[in-house]
């Protein structure tokens, strides 16, 4: 269960995460979206604790992990990258496991910062899969990616989700956020407008906002 409760976040005096509250049991993805600016990334970072509220209360059981638009990747091998947050003897099963998952095996000694964008992709799922959480955050993970790398993202994530793994992710991609989302959280200027199951949300969202929002007529906060 993750759960939040009168969340709020500002910057400079400027609202971004107005008096949020939700609760999710997470059985299958939660898909945060809306508008451009709505405040989904902002919203990721509060509950992963990258940046702290101004008022309001999360839970959210550990451990977590999390997979950002760009992957941050170390000057060294694939292998390196997944091995470099594990320790103990089942480090490097599970760094090549990992490595397995991702399909990317035949390149765990290839330096990572020279693999394509996708690979750099799957890399960071692998390191973040590696680690075991029960919740993995991602924000918008195949925004940089091309539709083929897009797919064998998802397919990782679906995997992931399958095998019990918490998902909460951002995307503007509505053809993956259907693909994907059990659950939709739909923020919009900071607000939380809808939290709908995926598929009442995608056939008859409850706002006009969420409305204009799916016929690609609004697009920005
Ligand atoms: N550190 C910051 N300083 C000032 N403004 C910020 C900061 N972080 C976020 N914002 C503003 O807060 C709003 C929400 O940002 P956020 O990145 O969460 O939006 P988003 O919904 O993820 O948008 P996008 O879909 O464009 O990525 C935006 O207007 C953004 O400019």
């Amino acid at each position: 269960m993750i759960r939040a409760e009168g969340l709020s976040y500002a910057v400079g005096g400027v609202p971004i995460i107005r008096d949020l509250s939700f609760a999710a049991a997470l059985a299958a993805p939660l898909l945060i979206l809306g508008p451009n600016g709505a405040g989904k990334s902002v919203l990721l970072r509060l509950l992963h604790g990258l940046l702290r509220p101004d008022a309001g209360r999360i839970e959210v059981p550990g451990p977590q992990a999390m997979v950002f638009q760009r992957p941050v990747l170390l000057r060294r091998s694939a292998l390196e990258n997944v091995l470099f947050p594990l320790h103990g003897p089942e480090a490097a099963p599970r760094a090549r496991a990992a490595l397995e998952l991702v399909g990317l095996s035949a390149m765990a000694d290839r330096p990572a910062r020279r693999l394509s964008g996708g690979e750099q992709q799957r890399l960071a799922l692998a390191r973040a899969a590696a680690l075991a959480p029960r919740i993995l955050f991602l924000d918008e993970p195949c925004a940089a990616l091309d539709p083929a790398a897009t797919r064998a993202v998802e397919e990782i994530i679906a995997h992931l989700a399958a095998a019990g793994t918490r998902i909460v992710m951002t995307s503007h991609d509505l053809g993956q956020a259907r693909r994907l989302a059990g659950e939709v959280l739909f923020l919009h200027r900071g607000r939380l407008l809808e939290h709908t199951p995926a598929a009442d949300f995608f056939t008859t969202p409850r706002t006009a906002e969420a409305a204009a929002f799916l016929r690609g007529e609004l697009l920005w906060a």
